[in-house]
């Protein structure tokens, strides 16, 4: 049940829940400020002691600042749960801001909608995540499902990372086998492995063959949508702020471990936010596991060596990001699998199509750019956001 009051934070609303705990839309009553209050109720089970010691780390967080970073206001305990309270960020993840049309963002600006700010500038309410972005700027289930009709985007095709991938869905134990993993896995809890690949379709080398069937038309035409060269600048564009922010944060020696298109958000002025950062870090040792068993991390993003549960630096963040980038061109993830063991073999031994065998007209230069990420050893990827960065601005 959603509590009414945390500290001296009313809740409003739920933004949405992840695999450690749920996103309020919260009002500071001292201030009147509307404010985001992540409880980690979702997290291992920990008495107040605890709790006060995960907040004291905490407290680290609120000491940076950057325009990339969602901003940490406040920590506190809540019924020995931990919370966070953060900037408010009104916006869209990366992934459905992406899949908005420039003319939508237009549109939204000139039309009168309640759904928009002051500016004009999309809004995201509480139904955003796994759902679509309709042209008023408003989210809704319906058009996901397609079942609404004209006038809404179906972002469907660029949904959320399956639930199943959420942290809490993985447990680990001690039987089974998994050659060259650090741990072994008792049955995989989660039920819907196989929604791993948001886009279900096969590898369109033939897509413009004259005899194509109907879904490789159809997977045409979904990569002119992901070409199209207003969507690519405004990749490039959030790339380059996704960079500026981690650059930031490993100059503090933080690593995200948990970069994923729903921890990266686009606000009302296109300026890109990364969240969730350094969370992982304290509800996890160096090989990647809470205390319960629970890998901390999302496994579709997961690098080699975090798979691996190697000790980690931030070039394990810029594979996170190389995932994300070949996901964001070919609009399928460059591993897929149906079950989380089956994915970290194919991380660690295999090599993914090219993201230009898939995506015959892809973006050249950023194609490069996510291949020299997923590199397997950390020494053969660009070693620093910065020159990531370079890399792009060429
Ligand atoms: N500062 C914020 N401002 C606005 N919305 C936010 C903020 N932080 C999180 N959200 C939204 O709240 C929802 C839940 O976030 P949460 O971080 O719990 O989930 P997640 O990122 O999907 O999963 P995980 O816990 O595995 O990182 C997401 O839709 C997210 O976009």
């Amino acid at each position: 049940m959603r509590p009414n009051l945390i500290g001296p934070y009313r809740v409003l609303e739920t933004l949405g829940s992840g695999g450690i705990g749920t996103v309020y839309r919260a009002l500071d009553a001292r201030s009147n400020e509307a404010v985001a209050l992540k409880l980690l109720s979702g997290g291992p089970a920990m008495d107040s002691r605890a709790a006060k010691r995960l907040v004291r780390e905490f407290e680290t967080l609120a000491d940076l600042s950057h325009p990339n970073v969602v901003k940490v206001y406040d920590t506190g305990v809540f019924q020995s749960s931990p919370y966070l309270v953060m900037e408010l960020i009104e916006g869209l993840t990366l992934r459905e801001y992406l899949s908005l049309r420039g003319e939508e963002l237009l549109s939204q600006a000139s039309s009168g909608s309640n759904s928009k700010s002051a500016s004009g500038s999309f809004l995201r309410t509480q139904a955003a995540a796994s759902a679509s972005v309709s042209v008023e700027g408003s989210v809704s289930r319906e058009s996901a499902s397609g079942e609404a009709g004209g006038g809404l985007f179906d972002l469907s095709a660029f949904a959320e990372e399956a639930p199943s991938e959420d942290m809490a869905a993985m447990r680990f134990g001690s039987s089974g086998s998994a050659a060259r993993l650090p741990v072994q896995m008792e049955p995989w809890l989660g039920s819907d492995s196989d929604e791993l690949d948001p886009l279900d379709f096969e590898l369109p080398y033939d897509v413009a063959g004259p005899g194509a069937e109907p879904v490789k038309r159809e997977t045409a035409a979904r990569l002119e949508e992901l070409n199209r060269p207003e969507r690519v600048g405004r990749l490039k564009d959030a790339l380059l702020q996704i960079c500026e922010a981690l650059a930031y944060i490993h100059a503090h020696g933080l690593v995200h471990r948990d970069l994923k298109p729903s921890n990266i958000m686009v606000d009302e002025d296109r300026q890109v936010r990364l969240m969730d950062f350094g969370l992982a870090k304290f509800l996890a040792d160096d090989a990647g596991m809470t205390l319960d068993g629970r890998m901390v991390g999302t496994f579709r993003y997961m690098s080699p060596e975090q798979i691996l549960g190697e000790p980690l630096d931030g070039r394990s963040d810029l594979y996170s990001l190389g995932v994300i980038l070949y996901e964001l061109m070919t609009g399928r993830p460059p591993f897929d699998a149906k079950s989380p063991v089956d994915l970290w073999h194919k991380v660690l031994e295999t090599e993914p199509p090219p993201v230009l065998a898939i995506n015959q007209n892809g973006d050249p230069q950023l194609a490069r750019v996510a291949h020299r990420l997923i590199r397997k050893e950390p020494d053969d990827r660009f070693q620093t956001a910065e020159e990531v960065y370079e890399a792009l601005s060429e």
